[in-house]
């Protein structure tokens, strides 16, 4: 007798939808990423500290108190959070719930049609509908299938690879991003004045009208069938200079807040802004750059939409803008461009993981003992800050994140 041949499935959606009570091991994280985990619906309802919701209703305000008090709101909020709930932030409901709409239509047509948007991370083309590569047996993978392109600026994004289906995608999603370009700009204005910066100046470092790039990626997270031993996305921090979060209201992210996971609530017709990297190197890391990840359930699927706000790859030199450091606070990041930040952050992979990726890397920071000393900004941030766990290249194109994760760290945190 012949025996059958299984093919195994490559999304996410498949393997969930196959019947499996248990998940195979390569989307089985260690226990060190999973520690203090809990039921996701359990935790949202967990009092503590909270990821300030910011109303940006008087962003604008002819009054000179009541628009400098919600600067400053913001203000503290990107400085101690790095991450927040904006209501009022102009965006319509109903074009939101077209966004959505749409995305969820999409998500909903069978693998097979999805497939005919399939990106090929093999050959560097990162956009389209993909998911975390199975790039060697001891390689970690997340739970969820992903649609990744870029929304901005116009002459930049290829509507030939958007999804076809259903019509209102390519209108809903463009006016979207539009609109979520002009709320960051006034959101950069906000931040530069709260570095007593003149208002346009993050925006012209970021690249302004014609160089900010906007990349969407729909998450799509299936229901699980052992939530508490998987990830959507691992722990790490956005590259962006921004990123803003649309999600379907079912929770899942999670932001490690002095030492410990905070679970977000889901807060009815915010989106959820993050700080990436970028301004957190430009502004010589008064601005937060979060640790995040994106926890799985059994009950519901979850998709959410992020937009990643970046500068070009190559064209402009990230470091400390010379208003932000002073003597007693010399610059703490180098200059890098974005590119170079993203494979400094795939460097910092560990060996373990390099070998199985088959690529070089070299260890955090080995390079140069004095870069260490005054640019080691993990240890300043603080010992539990968990650092280093990785993506391979092309995922971090594609996912415009790198994880960080320190093993020991995160143990020794969370085991407290
Ligand atoms: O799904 C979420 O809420 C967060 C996803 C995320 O962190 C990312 O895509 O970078
Ligand atoms: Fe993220």
């Amino acid at each position: 007798m012949v025996s059958a041949v299984v093919p195994t499935p490559s999304r996410v959606e498949s393997l969930a939808k196959s019947g499996i009570q248990a998940i195979p091991k390569e989307y089985v994280r260690p226990q060190e990423e999973l520690n203090g985990m809990g039921n996701i619906f359990e935790e949202e309802k967990k009092g503590g500290p909270q990821v300030p919701t910011i109303d940006l209703k008087q962003i604008d305000s002819e009054d000179n108190e009541i628009r400098e008090r919600c600067h400053q709101e913001l203000k503290k909020a990107a400085m101690e959070w790095g991450v927040m709930h904006l209501v009022n932030h102009g965006i319509s409901d109903e074009l939101i719930g077209r966004v959505k709409v749409a995305g969820g239509t999409f998500f909903d047509l069978p693998v097979e049609e999805k497939e005919k948007y399939a990106n090929d991370q093999t050959s560097g083309n990162v956009q389209g509908y993909g998911s975390k590569l199975a790039n060697s047996a001891s390689g970690q993978l997340e739970w969820e299938d992903y649609f990744f392109h870029c929304v901005f600026p116009e002459d930049k994004h290829d509507l030939a690879i958007w999804p076809k289906t259903p019509t209102d995608y390519i209108p809903a999603t463009s006016e979207y991003a539009k609109q979520i370009r002009n709320l960051a700009t006034k959101i950069l204005a906000v931040l530069s004045i709260g570095l007593g910066l003149e208002e346009g100046r993050l925006e012209k470092e970021v690249g302004g009208m014609e160089d900010l790039l906007l990349q969407m990626k729909i998450n799509y997270y299936p229901k699980c069938p052992q939530p508490e031993l998987a990830l959507g996305v691992e722990a790490h921090t956005d590259v962006s200079a921004l990123t803003f979060i649309l999600h379907n209201m079912v929770p899942g992210l999670q932001l490690f807040y002095e030492g410990k996971w905070v679970t977000a609530k889901c807060v009815p017709n915010s989106i959820i802004m993050h700080i990436g990297d970028t301004l957190e190197i430009l502004s010589n890391g008064k601005y937060k750059s979060i640790l995040h990840r994106g926890v799985v359930n059994k009950e519901k699927v979850r998709i959410s939409w992020a937009i990643f706000c970046e500068p070009p790859k190559d064209k402009i030199i990230l470091k400390p803008l010379p208003e932000t450091v002073t003597e007693a606070d010399p610059p703490r990041f180098p200059p890098r461009t974005f590119a170079q930040h993203m494979a400094h952050k795939l460097f910092k992979k560990d060996d373990h993981d390099a070998a199985a990726d088959h690529k070089v890397y070299k260890k955090d920071d080995q390079d140069s003992a004095t870069e260490q000393k005054v640019f080691k900004k993990d240890d300043q941030d603080s010992a539990g800050k968990q650092k280093a766990a990785k993506k391979d290249e092309q995922d971090a194109n594609a996912e415009h994140k790198v994880s960080e994760k320190d093993n020991q760290d995160i143990a020794a945190e969370e085991s407290k």
